[in-house]
């Protein structure tokens, strides 16, 4: 039985990091397990621009613990009446490393988002040309379709269409969380299209949302779905594809904005994003896996150098907190916490 992983430095390649007192109070937990992330840019108001990226990217710096080393990676939102140029600007100075679409209404701050795939003809030409990766929510907004069932639907109507319009954009699927994804992804050929997955879309089906009551740290978009996407996500995830790699989705909210009447979408799961990862791929048996997914997959999707540091992961028991606290006041519930892990980080 391995006792200990040692891998390449692993990169986050979806994660919110907020701003302002809530940027300085998340930001280390991701620091510590990754080299790299890609920084969402639904702020509010959200990161539209080159500048507001550069200065976003400055505050995350500054917000990093003395000798810590951690590389932001920007991400523009795209709106509506986003000028290409803008893009391809922010791609060739080397501050925008892709572009996110949020279907407008499709999540947390997503009102900003595009209204028809076909307002953003001209950005997705331009992102094209540049190879610059198109990030997808991929979920419908149309209230008529269940909540289950929206990614799937999204596939359909939208992801096909988009792919045969553009076929040499580069997409990321971000969290994706059904079985039609995976299937989607499988029959792809094209090499250009990748996802993402989280490790509670690995861990958790839609049960765990109503465990004896309903249970506001399991929601997050899209929400967890029945067993049979889990255990589809698992074998995909696992199976040592370059399609699918490493994105947290760590999306931090106040525990009182969660456990409310109208509770966010979110879950933050920076502090014991690898601890839980790597139990999945342990439990599945596919440890010799788990670097490609974590460190490899990922960078070479977006083009980058592969991280040259290392980490070490051990088998021991992993107490998670059940509250941490945020300076200014409030605090923030972890996944998983109140609960063990059988993996640590070795300091
Ligand atoms: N995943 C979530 O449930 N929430 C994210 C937004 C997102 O990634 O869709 C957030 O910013 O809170
Ligand atoms: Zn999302
Ligand atoms: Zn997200």
């Amino acid at each position: 039985m391995t006792d200990t992983l040692t891998l390449r430095r692993p990169d986050d390649f979806h994660l919110h990091l907020r701003d302002g007192e809530m940027l300085k109070a998340v930001l280390g937990h991701s620091a510590r397990q990754f080299a790299r992330a890609i920084v969402m840019p639904n702020l509010r108001p959200p990161v539209t621009r080159v500048a507001e990226a550069r200065a976003y990217r400055e505050r995350i710096l500054a917000a990093l613990a003395p000798g810590q080393r951690f590389e932001p990676l920007m991400t523009a939102y795209l709106c509506d009446d986003t000028p290409p140029d803008e893009l391809r600007r922010g791609f060739e100075e080397g501050v925008f490393a892709a572009a996110k679409l949020y279907p407008a209404g499709a999540t947390t701050h997503s009102e900003f988002g595009v209204t028809s795939i076909a307002r953003a003809g001209r950005v997705l030409e331009a992102m094209q040309a540049l190879g610059m990766p198109l990030l997808l929510h991929g979920e419908s907004t149309d209230p008529a379709v269940d909540v289950f069932d929206r990614e799937a639907v999204f596939i359909d109507t939208t992801l096909r269409p988009l792919l045969q319009d553009f076929p040499a954009l580069k997409v990321a699927m971000e969290h994706i969380t059904t079985e039609e994804a995976v299937d989607f992804l499988s029959a792809d050929g094209s090499g250009r299209l990748a996802a993402t997955v989280t490790p509670q879309h690995l861990m958790f089906n839609r049960n765990a949302i109503f465990t004896g009551g309903i249970r506001p740290h399991h929601y997050c978009l899209p929400v967890l779905k029945r067993e049979r996407h889990r255990l589809a996500l698992r074998r995909f995830a696992t199976s040592g594809s370059p399609k699918i790699f490493l994105g947290t989705d760590s999306a931090p909210h106040l525990r009182t904005l969660k456990e409310a009447s109208c509770g966010c979408a979110g879950i933050f799961n920076a502090p014991v994003a690898l601890q839980s990862y790597i139990t999945v791929f342990d439990e599945e048996g596919a440890l010799e896996r788990f670097e490609a997914f974590a460190s490899v997959h990922g960078a070479r999707f977006y083009g980058l150098p592969l991280n040259g540091s290392t980490l070490t992961l051990r088998r021991a028991r992993c107490d998670v907190p059940q509250d941490i606290a945020l300076p200014g006041g409030g605090s923030l519930h972890p996944f998983l916490g109140g609960s063990t892990l059988p993996w640590v980080l070795e300091d």
